[in-house]
């Protein structure tokens, strides 16, 4: 795309100043130095690691022929200089008309909330499957176009990212998009240049509160999905803040409500739990549907009933729906029972937050009929006001903790396992603290009895430990296959 294209509809976008010709062709947009090829725009970020301002020699001799900055640096020959208040912001809208707006030709649904977003949109994306559409998928587990997977670093890639996967969305024809949007997302203006068609409220509870400082903060960062929204807000009623949603947000469009407490547009009734299924009555206005859902809990009806709602609203058949929702096998280290043949149960899961473990373990007594072992942690650089939480939570709820570790990131692991014993602490329950997560894990198999249920928590479908700033192979599901084959030996 030419340059003088690039900046000239952004006559409205505030440039500071811009130094050198216009007149050039920009291959693409980078923001990270080693990515740059020829005649790239490199956009300097001042981030939270790095200043991207000083890559720029490195983006220059790759072959960029473009920098954004919003610090000022010395004239470079030959190089086009673009000076901005804000480079993130800047990255934003200039990827977003880069790659032409792509989220305006597909229909794109944005998630967001504490809990459910990834099995929300799993249930989704298998409605929309079986009514034969074309889905693509943004989120923690990675992104999905059609059939093919693309890795992703976070549940809600940066814009230049976002961008660039819509665009191959389009490229592949792509009908519906539906993306996870975090409230850092919301926060760091990862999703300010571009619009949704609908946007979904999952529910709200206490997490990233290392970044936010406060819930009011976190709420108003997820309150902003649903001004950027065209067609409806679906919100779940039963949650704490959504009067607050509908206050603010009520009439600017149509949305629609879902729950199983308060009256709702989307609801269930009769549901029945079992340890890999849930059964329930499905009630989209005056149409119903018997739904057996192949996971537990009850807080997979409400992302079973969010995904009902969404989908209703392009005239999808409840009929469709059923089959859908009924299609979903299984989603990847959420509440996953691992196919064994032992006389004890073992079930992956993500629950990262108190809300999510509390939910996961009522859930989990409504059925159990031994013991409930949890083998958990906290990651490190993350939240430390929840760890104590948790350790309550498991305490109050389980019958047997194994306190290990998370993702200690730059912290010590003994350290975040000592701020959850001070939480377990408060309760009676019996607990082990064992650092190594694969000892952990060993020692719970180890010491299951019949009838016991172990419960991973926090990995889910990670596939790695991160320990300082690197990742080492960690996949708790062959861990735990492999633990369990050697015994057979
Ligand atoms: C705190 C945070 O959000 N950090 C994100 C941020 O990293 P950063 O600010 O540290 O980046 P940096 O290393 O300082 O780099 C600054 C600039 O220099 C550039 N650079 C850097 C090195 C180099 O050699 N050359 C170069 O040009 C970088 O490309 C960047 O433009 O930008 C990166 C690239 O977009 C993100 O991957 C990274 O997310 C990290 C991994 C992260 O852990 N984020 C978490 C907090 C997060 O965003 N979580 C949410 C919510 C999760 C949920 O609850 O579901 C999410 O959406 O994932
Ligand atoms: N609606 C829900 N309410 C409360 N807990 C839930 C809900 N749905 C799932 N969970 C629990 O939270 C865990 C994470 O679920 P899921 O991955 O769907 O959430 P998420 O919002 O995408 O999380 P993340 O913020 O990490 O992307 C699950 O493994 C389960 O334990
Ligand atoms: N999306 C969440 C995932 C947390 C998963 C858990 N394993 C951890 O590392 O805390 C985050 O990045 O905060
Ligand atoms: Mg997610």
């Amino acid at each position: 795309m030419k340059l003088l294209k690039l900046l000239d509809i952004i006559g409205k976008y505030p440039i500071i100043s811009c130094q050198g010709s216009i007149d050039k062709n920009i291959s693409g947009i980078e923001h990270n130095s080693n990515k740059i090829t020829k005649d790239n725009m490199f956009i300097a970020q001042k981030g939270f690691t790095h200043n991207g301002h000083i890559f720029i020699g490195d983006a220059v001799s790759k072959g960029a022929n473009t920098i954004v900055i919003q610090e000022d640096i010395q004239p470079i020959e030959d190089l086009t200089i673009v000076k901005v208040r804000d480079t993130t912001d800047a990255l934003g809208y200039f990827s977003s008309k880069f790659y032409r707006l792509p989220w305006r030709n597909m229909e794109t649904i944005g998630i967001t909330g504490t809990n459910g977003k990834t099995s929300t949109s799993y249930y989704i994306k298998e409605i929309f499957d079986v009514n034969e559409n074309k889905v693509g998928l943004l989120g923690t587990i990675g992104a999905i176009i059609d059939h093919m997977h693309i890795d992703l670093d976070n549940t809600t890639p940066d814009s230049l990212e976002i961008q660039r996967i819509m665009k191959k969305m389009i490229q592949k024809k792509i009908e519906y998009c539906i993306m996870e949007v975090s409230s850092h997302a919301l926060d760091l203006k990862r999703v300010k240049y571009m619009d949704f068609h609908v946007g979904i409220f999952t529910n709200l509870s206490r997490e990233h509160l290392d970044y936010h400082k406060n819930m009011e903060n976190y709420f108003n960062s997820k309150l902003k999905l649903f001004y950027k929204t065209s067609k409806y807000n679906i919100i779940n009623v039963d949650d704490y803040y959504s009067k607050t949603i509908i206050d603010m947000v009520g009439n600017r469009i149509p949305y629609i409500t879902y729950g199983i407490k308060e009256k709702a547009d989307v609801t269930a009734s009769n549901i029945k739990y079992g340890l890999n299924k849930t059964s329930f009555i499905l009630h989209i206005g005056n149409n119903k549907e018997y739904i057996t859902l192949n996971q537990s809990g009850e807080f997979n009806v409400y992302n079973a009933l969010a995904a009902a709602a969404c989908t209703s609203i392009y005239g999808i058949k409840i009929s469709t729906i059923k089959e859908g929702l009924e299609n979903v096998k299984s989603i990847k280290g959420r509440f996953e029972l691992l196919p064994l043949d032992t006389d004890f149960n073992v079930i992956i899961d993500f629950a990262h937050t108190p809300e999510s473990l509390k939910e996961v373990l009522i859930s989990i007594d409504k059925f159990a009929e031994g013991r409930v072992i949890v083998v958990f942690g906290a990651g490190g650089n993350r939240d430390q006001s929840k760890r104590a939480v948790m350790g309550e939570i498991v305490g109050n709820y389980a019958d047997f903790a194994i306190i290990t570790s998370d993702n200690p990131r730059f912290e010590e692991p003994e350290k975040i396992i000592h701020d959850i014993v001070e939480g377990i602490n408060k309760t009676c329950i019996d607990y082990v603290q064992i650092v190594d997560r694969v000892e952990a894990i060993e020692y719970a198999i180890k010491n299951a009895n019949p009838k016991d249920i172990i419960l991973l928590t926090g990995k889910g479908h990670e596939e790695h430990m991160i320990i300082g700033n690197k990742k080492y192979p960690f996949n708790e599901r062959e861990i735990i296959l492999n633990i369990i084959n050697n015994r057979k030996k």
